[in-house]
């Protein structure tokens, strides 16, 4: 029987800095996520990160998380369920870092008789801190506990229409009737290093402003080319002007070069050349959750207005808006009717 995983970031069980520092070890030990030999990783995040980060992030858990928990989980629930209630299959849900495991995921569906599986990892971009990460660690759990199973990962999903058209009618519905100067396509950051490592011809990708726009394999696994097109995409359905948006990255964490322009430096940029309205989306993330709701909506406002910016608006994540599940449920189809048609053929 066939069955659906659908797979997030994941959060702490709560706000408490003992369960955040217990959540970014996890988190930060993950060798596709600070990508250097383990006794470095191991120096960096345990002997030095750990020590600071928890109490910082703690406090940022703390002004977004809702009553019923982690936005970010909270969504991805709500998501799954409306999923389900659309499809005859099992949907699961699971979190890759945190109390939600793949393994208790994979295991809910085998419970329930499924023995082939569509994995969908959140995230409509691929890059190795986040796709590549959860498919190679269920593929682990796969050979050691659960070896009948079949897995199929669905693709990036940057560049999909149906997604498109979602992701911009969720942006035209918030910026029909708004006066604003300025759109920022604003998605998470990789060290620019990762890019390098994922680029399958290892020639390619020069992370210059040519590479990304000319066509190669590359860019199957290039998260700059995905956020690039994904903007592009998004641009060209909702008719922008040429200036009047533009792609940033945010969330960079420690010396190295990260993914640029940087989204703070951008919004304190677009607020001392005078702009005074502003509207902010970030594609990189299906749900709301701790980048979106207190980086760019909390500190990213607060930048705006030190330096002058009048009204900052952010558009929601696609959370669980009902034409996105109507989307995700179209692709389960796709994918159970493609098994049917060969079986056929
Ligand atoms: C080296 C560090 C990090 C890389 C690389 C990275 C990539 C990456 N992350 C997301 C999505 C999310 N990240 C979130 C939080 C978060 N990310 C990092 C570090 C890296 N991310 C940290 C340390 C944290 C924790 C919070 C903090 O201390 O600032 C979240 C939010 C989780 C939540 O509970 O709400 C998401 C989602 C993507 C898409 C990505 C690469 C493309
Ligand atoms: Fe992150
Ligand atoms: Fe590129």
């Amino acid at each position: 029987m066939k069955g659906v995983l659908l797979v997030n970031l994941g959060s702490p069980d709560s706000t408490n800095p003992k369960d955040v520092k217990k959540y970014l070890d996890e988190f930060l030990m993950d060798p596709r996520v600070i990508d250097v030999p383990y006794w470095f990783r191991s120096f960096l995040v345990r002997g030095i990160v750990l020590n600071t980060r928890p109490k910082k992030s703690a406090a940022a858990y703390e002004r977004i998380w809702w009553k019923e928990g982690s936005p970010l989980i909270v969504i991805s629930e709500r998501l799954q369920k409306k999923i389900q209630e659309k499809t005859t299959i099992p949907v699961a849900l699971a979190m890759r870092y945190g109390s939600m495991t793949l393994k208790k995921g994979l295991q809910e569906l085998v419970d329930q008789g499924v023995d082939d599986i569509l994995l969908v990892p959140l995230y409509p971009q691929f890059a190795m801190a986040t796709t590549e990460t959860i498919e190679v660690a269920i593929e682990e759990l796969k050979n050691k506990f659960f070896p009948q199973l079949e897995i199929t990962s669905l693709p990036a999903f940057y560049n999909k229409p149906d997604y498109i058209e979602v992701l911009s009618k969720s942006i035209s519905e918030k910026i029909e009737n708004l006066d604003y100067e300025h759109l920022l396509f604003s998605y998470h950051g990789v060290p620019e290093r990762h890019i390098r490592k994922s680029d399958i011809t290892k020639s390619h990708c020069q992370i210059n402003n040519s590479c990304c726009v000319t066509p190669s394999k590359a860019h199957n696994f290039c998260y700059r080319h995905q956020c690039l097109d994904t903007t592009r995409r998004v641009a060209e359905k909702l008719n922008l002007k040429d200036g009047s948006y533009s792609t940033s990255f945010q969330s960079r964490l420690g010396f190295d070069p990260w993914l640029q322009p940087y989204t703070d430096r951008t919004i304190e940029r677009m607020g001392l050349a005078g702009t005074k309205k502003m509207v902010v989306v970030t594609p990189a993330f299906v749900s709301d959750c701790l980048e979106t709701l207190e980086e760019i909506a909390m500190e990213g406002e607060e930048i705006f207005h030190e330096v002058g910016g009048k009204e900052f608006t952010v558009i929601p994540c696609l959370n669980d808006r009902d034409d996105w599940a109507e989307v995700m449920t179209g692709w389960i189809d796709e994918w159970r009717i493609k098994d049917l048609k060969t079986a056929i053929a």
